[in-house]
């Protein structure tokens, strides 16, 4: 079958792959192919067992593969046959250099930009996909089109908003799609063609349409936004703790005002995730070297609440069984940096398993979905860590359960049960407040959760 428009995705990540597996669900007439370095990572996404688990993924994978989506090894030949390049690599922060700590890592975004050049022989619109610094739009069509063939390459911004564990529902119904371009006759057109293929299925009132520099800040700033909301509602956790006040109360009913609105609310031990703090600490970096040291502090609180936050877990916990939790079974409930992902990096929980390590208590990981990946992200510290598939396991003999991840599962289980093979007395710390705390009371567990006082 010939296909009119070709697309193709550099990168099949947890972006690349189910966005590109969407638009090619929605969009029969358009061929998508993903490609990417890491040939695992493609067996894999021509495999039953998807490299990533995405509620809802599977199915529509199988609906398009082979039809109009393919993965592959070959960019070279993707390249070529494309219309439309996506690139959607990773942008982690740098870990060296000037800017460490804080910029973004662009070796691979240049390296793409680089790779598309030397290959293609027509001129292409080339998307970010990825989340960039400011400007990078600018860098990218500098090198693209610095070229001796005389090709002319179009850059546009098109930020991807998904969230992991709600992504298919989050690209099937967008609360907006939005397309960074020049003004400029070349630019609009390229903009335009974008805006056809998601017109497919998103209505075009929600497609929207600013300048490339808007797009690209926009996605920083909404991410951190996203982030400042979750630091603002954990610092006054520590308040409530204090004083007897509810966070869950005040969260509802602040959250009533439909000027504060009641998402992004949900006090826990810290977010995690790939994107919140490189985001933020890149916002942060681009604030310095644009001279606004005062807007940089503003927004690197954010990251720094968070951080403190997750110590506050093991320091509460120090404070609640007796200053010692050495030699004590501690049963850490999640590892995902959040429910409905096996996704673990940037996890909380992560740090929460390391300075228990560092009071030499002796942590036991479980989670549904994750432990392949705590396995990695703990191989530094593995022989003092053990791993339990089942949660009634983990939590035998342990002198605290403590629940990092907000799965629904562990809200279910029979905690009678649990209770009746813990060492007594048996703490839990809900760091997601996801437990019924007067339940467990009931059952005889000292219950310590986020934002939750005693004082009366
Ligand atoms: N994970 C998420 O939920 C979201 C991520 N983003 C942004 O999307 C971008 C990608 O993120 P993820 O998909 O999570 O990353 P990822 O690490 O899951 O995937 C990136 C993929 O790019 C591949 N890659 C790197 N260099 C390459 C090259 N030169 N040629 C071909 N393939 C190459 C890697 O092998 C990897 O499979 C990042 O900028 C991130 O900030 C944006 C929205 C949501
Ligand atoms: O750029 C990105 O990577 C994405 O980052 C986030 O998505 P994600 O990190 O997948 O998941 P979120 O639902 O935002 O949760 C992030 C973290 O915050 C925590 N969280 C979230 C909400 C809340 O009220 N409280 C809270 O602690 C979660 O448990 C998790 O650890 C944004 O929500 C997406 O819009 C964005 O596209």
């Amino acid at each position: 079958m010939s296909f009119e428009t070709k697309i193709v995705c550099i990168g099949a990540g947890y972006v690349g792959g189910p966005t590109m597996t969407v638009i090619a669900d929605k969009c029969p007439d358009v061929k998508v192919t993903v490609v990417d370095i890491n040939q695992s990572r493609i067996d894999a996404w021509n495999s039953e067992n998807l490299p990533i688990f995405e509620p809802g993924l599977d199915d529509v994978v199988k609906r398009a593969r082979g039809r109009n989506l393919f993965f592959s090894t070959d960019i070279p030949a993707a390249i070529k046959e494309a219309d439309i390049i996506f690139v959607s690599v990773n942008t982690p922060t740098k870990t060296f250099g000037h800017g460490a700590g804080k910029a973004s890592d662009l070796q691979y975004w240049e390296k793409t930009a680089r790779n598309i050049l030397e290959i293609a022989d027509e001129g292409k619109i080339i998307v970010e996909k990825s989340t960039l610094p400011v400007r990078t739009a600018a860098a990218m069509e500098r090198i693209l089109n610095s070229n001796d063939k005389g090709l002319h390459f179009e850059v546009l911004s098109n930020p991807e908003f998904l969230a992991e564990g709600t992504a298919i529902n989050d690209l099937f119904e967008p609360d907006r799609v939005l397309i960074g371009s020049h003004q400029t006759e070349s630019g609009l057109a390229a903009c335009q063609k974008l805006v056809d293929v998601y017109a497919h299925w998103v209505p075009r009132d929600r497609i929207l349409t600013t300048n490339l520099w808007s797009s690209e800040l926009t996605k920083l700033t909404a991410n951190a936004f996203l982030a400042q909301r979750i630091s603002s509602i954990n610092s006054i956790s520590a308040l409530c703790e204090r004083t007897g006040a509810d966070v869950d109360e005040v969260a509802y009913v602040m959250g009533k005002d439909r000027r504060i609105g009641s998402k992004f609310l949900k006090a826990s031990i810290g977010f995690g995730g790939s994107c919140f703090k490189k985001d933020i600490l890149n916002l942060v970096y681009l604030c310095g070297y644009y001279g606004l040291p005062e807007v940089a502090a503003y927004w690197e609180s954010v990251v720094k609440i968070n951080e403190w936050q997750t110590h506050r877990v093991v320091d509460r916990m120090l404070e609640t069984m007796f200053n010692t939790i050495a030699g004590k079974k501690i049963a850490v409930f999640g590892f995902a940096f959040k429910a409905n992902t096996g996704d673990t990096r940037e996890s909380p929980a992560n740090l929460v398993v390391r300075d228990l390590l560092a009071e030499h208590a002796l942590p036991v990981v479980t989670d549904p979905k994750a432990i392949p990946d705590a396995k990695r992200d703990l191989k530094d510290v593995i022989e003092q860590v053990s791993f339990e598939e089942d949660p009634y396991k983990a939590a035998e003999d342990a002198h605290a359960v403590v629940v990092c991840t907000e799965w629904k599962c562990f809200a279910e289980l029979d905690w009678k049960r649990i209770y009746s093979s813990m060492a007594k007395p048996a703490f839990v710390f809900d760091g997601r407040n996801i437990l019924d705390a007067d339940a467990l009371r009931k059952i005889g567990f000292e219950v310590t959760s986020i934002g939750k006082g005693k004082a009366e």
